[in-house]
């Protein structure tokens, strides 16, 4: 029997599968690393501490015994994007990593409005968030410029890993595409931009592919993690591509609901002179030539955590939402917003604070959950009203993560996006993307859309109901009010805030 080995390099984890011909999981290890936090919204990581999760993970795997390390054909990777990681000549680590959630660059971003103009939306199809890679960059060369003069090149946490297994500096496409630098709609690097920022010649590395070829396990990395010298290793994805992957959003129609911490709503999509003017992301997908819409909730299944946490931390998830599905939508007059953390789309808003509006004296536990569920489910479907304002068809969405763990959460996600929802058998996230990069790389199958076939199952699929579809749409216009009539009251609050 073959193997393949898919890698997903988390923020908190790095967690590893091992995967059959079939599709199937015949082995997992997971390891977590610590966040350095040094200063408010600074967030940073030691890519060797991502080396040595890996490695502890590889061995795990391996001394499983459920494939000899000769069986293993080919490794991939799924990765947090976004995340600065500068090399000297040598390829030495310069710095600590500088993390998507690392929010230090808003003069930066500033920077990069005021230089590029309409060029910046032109080539890289993005708006200039503090989350990306080259706000990261410009901060560096402005506040350490001794050792930025020392930086040769700069690669994503995902593609440093790569570098350490087969010793081939490259950066995969997919993750390119959040860096700022990449000219998304051609898939390559913007020569206007690296001039105009004056980054060195050779700063961005040669891209490849996810599921091309890019070497050999190094002897030494074969040697303390047990894998093969023979086995290949290929490009991977941005963990955004990779999750869209193992979900089989690898057609056009199909969009992908992930509510996990934070709540993500991407679609499948072939034109590349789509416009959002900026109001979500787009970024070039994993399969080749092809692109995805992303819009992001902050604080999405993190809103529920912090109800669970704060108001029943005795309960489960089950036994807090058991009494949720027998309330009507709408909660008996009761909306939430989830901008626990400020937000992304469709209001990127570091300001911005959650709501409960109509509260009411007959209001109990249930109808705040219930609220609560309903308001990441409106938020999540901006993005989708977005995605449909752009001329996208969506014609089912494919829902992961702990939010599709709950029926009437997931019956709530049809009613609210007015389409059908459909589980999926065995989900594993982007680390069966990775996986799956694998498989095709390792030439199991032609392309992405062959191995999702063969190992994406569906569970179930909830089909909106007509009358709460209809009370959903009126519920949506209002919460739709809710952040233009709590903007000034939350501007006022932010001298207030712990
Ligand atoms: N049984 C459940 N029912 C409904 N929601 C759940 C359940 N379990 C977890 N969740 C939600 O999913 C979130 C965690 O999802 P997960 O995909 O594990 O997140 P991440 O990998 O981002 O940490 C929790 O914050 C919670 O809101
Ligand atoms: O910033 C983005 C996408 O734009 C995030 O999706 C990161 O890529 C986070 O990864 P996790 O480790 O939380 O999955």
């Amino acid at each position: 029997m073959k193997y393949v080995i898919g890698i997903d390099l988390g923020t908190s984890s790095v967690k590893t599968v091992l995967v059959n011909k079939q599709g199937d999981i015949v082995g997992e290890a997971t390891a977590s690393y610590p966040l350095i936090q040094e200063r408010p919204g600074y967030s940073e990581q030691d890519p060797e501490e991502w080396v040595k999760g890996t490695l502890t993970c590889l061995k795990e795997l391996l001394d499983g015994k459920q494939a000899a390390a000769e069986d293993i054909e080919g490794v991939s990777f799924s990765g947090q994007m976004h995340g600065l990681v500068l090399l000297d000549e040598q390829n030495k680590v310069l710095r600590n990593a500088i993390l998507w959630n690392d929010t230090r660059t808003t003069k930066e971003c500033r920077e990069i409005e005021a230089k590029l103009g309409d060029s910046l939306l032109e080539i890289t199809r993005n708006a200039a968030l503090e989350g990306f890679t080259l706000p990261k960059i410009l901060w560096v060369q402005k506040h350490e410029p001794e050792l930025f003069a020392k930086a040769a090149r700069f690669v994503l946490p995902k593609d440093y890993l790569r570098y350490r297994m087969t010793g081939q500096v490259a950066m995969e496409i997919s993750d390119a595409a959040g860096t700022l630098l990449l000219n998304v709609p051609e898939g390559a690097w913007s020569e206007e931009i690296t001039a105009a920022f004056g980054l060195p010649a050779g700063f961005c590395p040669p891209l490849v592919g996810s599921t091309e070829d890019t070497g050999t396990v190094l002897p030494e990395f074969a040697q303390q993690s047990g894998l093969s010298p023979n086995t290949r290793v290929f490009g991977g994805g941005a963990d955004n591509a990779c999750g869209a992957v193992g979900a089989g959003i690898v057609r056009k129609g199909d969009a992908l609901c992930s509510i996990g911490t934070s709540g993500v709503v991407l679609t499948y999509e072939e034109d590349k002179s789509k416009d959002f003017g900026g109001k979500v992301h787009f970024f070039n997908h994993a399969h080749p030539g092809a692109f995805y819409a992303m819009g992001v909730t902050l604080a999405a299944g993190y809103s529920l955590s912090w109800f669970k946490d704060s108001l029943a931390p005795e309960l489960g998830f089950n036994e807090l939402l058991a009494p949720v599905g027998s309330l009507p939508p709408g909660a008996d007059g009761l909306l939430f917003t989830p901008y626990l953390v400020g937000e992304r789309t469709p209001h990127a808003d570091s300001v911005i604070r959650g709501s409960f509006i109509g509260l009411s004296g007959t209001h109990r536990r249930e109808h705040l959950a219930r609220a609560v569920m309903e308001g990441i489910t409106f938020s999540l479907a901006e993005s989708l009203a977005l995605f449909r304002e752009a001329g996208i068809e969506v014609d089912r969405v494919i829902s992961i993560g702990g939010g599709a763990k709950n029926p009437v959460w997931l019956q709530m996600q049809a009613d609210i996006f007015g389409i059908p929802v459909v589980s999926l058998k065995n989900e594993q996230g982007p680390a069966m993307g990775a996986a799956m990069m694998a498989a095709v790389g390792s030439g199991w199958f032609a392309s992405l859309k062959d191995c999702a076939d063969q190992f994406i199952g569906y569970a179930q699929t909830y089909e909106p109901v007509p009358a709460n579809v209809e009370a959903y749409s009126r519920l949506f216009k209002l919460y739709q009010q809710v952040y233009a009539a709590t903007r000034s009251l939350n501007e006022g609050l932010q001298e207030f805030r712990g």
